[in-house]
């Protein structure tokens, strides 16, 4: 069952700006990636679920619940890392993490314990003492998201977590989050202008564009393996080619990549017997997947594209 829908949901900003327009869906359970450039309604949408912005017109509903009338009800079961550093810079990590607690009604030992344990979660334990204005921009991240946890939420919607970190910190992050996802079982809406960044740790995809539904998938479903085979050998590619034709199998060419259709598990042990046979020296042999990034026509989706590029080859090592 969805954990939040949306239906017709509008927001306007005064007359000039419409935020959300007109948007449409589905998010179920498990880690879902919110994805647009910056200005696409993004965290408009995180605010109206949170009941902190009133919709324009259409409907929402989180949890079951409607945010505009329960917005008490829905932030009881709803942990938010906003997007902005808005952490007070004079009080420890714990002080912080307990006050928020104690805001969401956890009496003052329970809130203590609870703020430890959530901090240990984001590796924040042993510098959770140290004031919170001497830390790093990758541990303000860690404080956020450990305060959207420390009433134990069922939902988090996390905007952008990965603001403002270099690459490791980033993938820390990430890691972390995918971790919350499907350790704690609790599900995660998780924004980002970057799309390859969010499809490595979701399990379903959302995009929007000025406010406007562009897309809205399972990950497994729009990267499903198309079943082609690339294969490439450091020399003796005509060779290879050769040898394969000779057996019935049909070739393409992609670069210095032979490619091949699968036909049925036994193609992969042919392609490997012949290079065998042959004495080549195989680079790569992999079935080719798509990436999220190239199923997006939009111009939204090229301006995410570059840096899903980068991201990807370092996980996933897809072409
Ligand atoms: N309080 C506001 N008043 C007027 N316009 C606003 C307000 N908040 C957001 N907007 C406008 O609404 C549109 C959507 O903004 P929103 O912040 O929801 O996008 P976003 O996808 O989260 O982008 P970003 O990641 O840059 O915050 C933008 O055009 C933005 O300028």
């Amino acid at each position: 069952m969805a954990i939040i829908t949306t239906q017709a949901l509008t927001k306007r900003y005064g007359t000039a700006v419409t935020a959300l327009a007109d948007l449409t869906v589905q998010i179920e359970p498990g880690i879902t990636g919110l994805v647009g450039a910056n200005g696409a309604g993004k965290s408009t949408l995180i605010k109206t679920m949170l009941g902190l912005l009133a919709p324009t017109g259409g409907q929402l509903r989180v949890l079951g619940l409607d945010p505009t009338r329960q917005g008490e009800q829905v932030r009881a079961r709803v942990g938010y890392m906003p997007e902005n550093d808005s952490l007070p810079p004079d009080v420890s990590a714990a002080e912080f993490v307990t006050h928020m607690g104690r805001m969401s009604g956890l009496p003052r030992a329970a809130a203590r314990e609870r703020a430890s344990e959530v901090l240990r979660h984001v590796g924040l334990y042993e510098e959770r003492y140290r004031q919170i204005g001497g830390y790093s921009t990758g541990m303000k991240q860690r404080v956020k998201l450990a305060q959207s946890l420390v009433h134990d939420p069922e939902l988090l919607l996390l905007d952008e977590p990965t603001n403002g970190l270099d690459p490791a910190g980033r993938d820390a992050m990430l890691d972390l989050v995918h971790r919350i996802g499907t350790e704690f079982g609790i599900s995660v809406v998780v924004c980002s202008h970057l799309l390859g960044e969010v499809e490595q740790i979701a399990d379903g995809l959302v995009a929007i564009e000025a406010g406007r539904l562009l897309r809205a998938d399972r990950v497994s479903s729009m990267t499903a393996r198309t079943a082609v085979l690339a294969v490439e050998v450091d020399e003796g590619t005509d060779e290879l080619a050769a040898a394969l034709s000779a057996r019935g199998v049909r070739i393409g060419h992609d670069g210095a990549a032979l490619m091949t259709p699968v036909e049925s598990p036994a193609t992969y042990d042919l392609v490997r017997d012949v290079i065998v046979d042959l004495g080549l020296p195989l680079h790569r042999l992999e079935e080719r997947r798509h990436r999220v990034a190239e199923l997006f026509g939009s111009p939204a989706a090229h301006a995410a594209a570059p840096a899903s590029a980068g991201t990807d080859e370092g996980r996933s090592g897809d072409e």
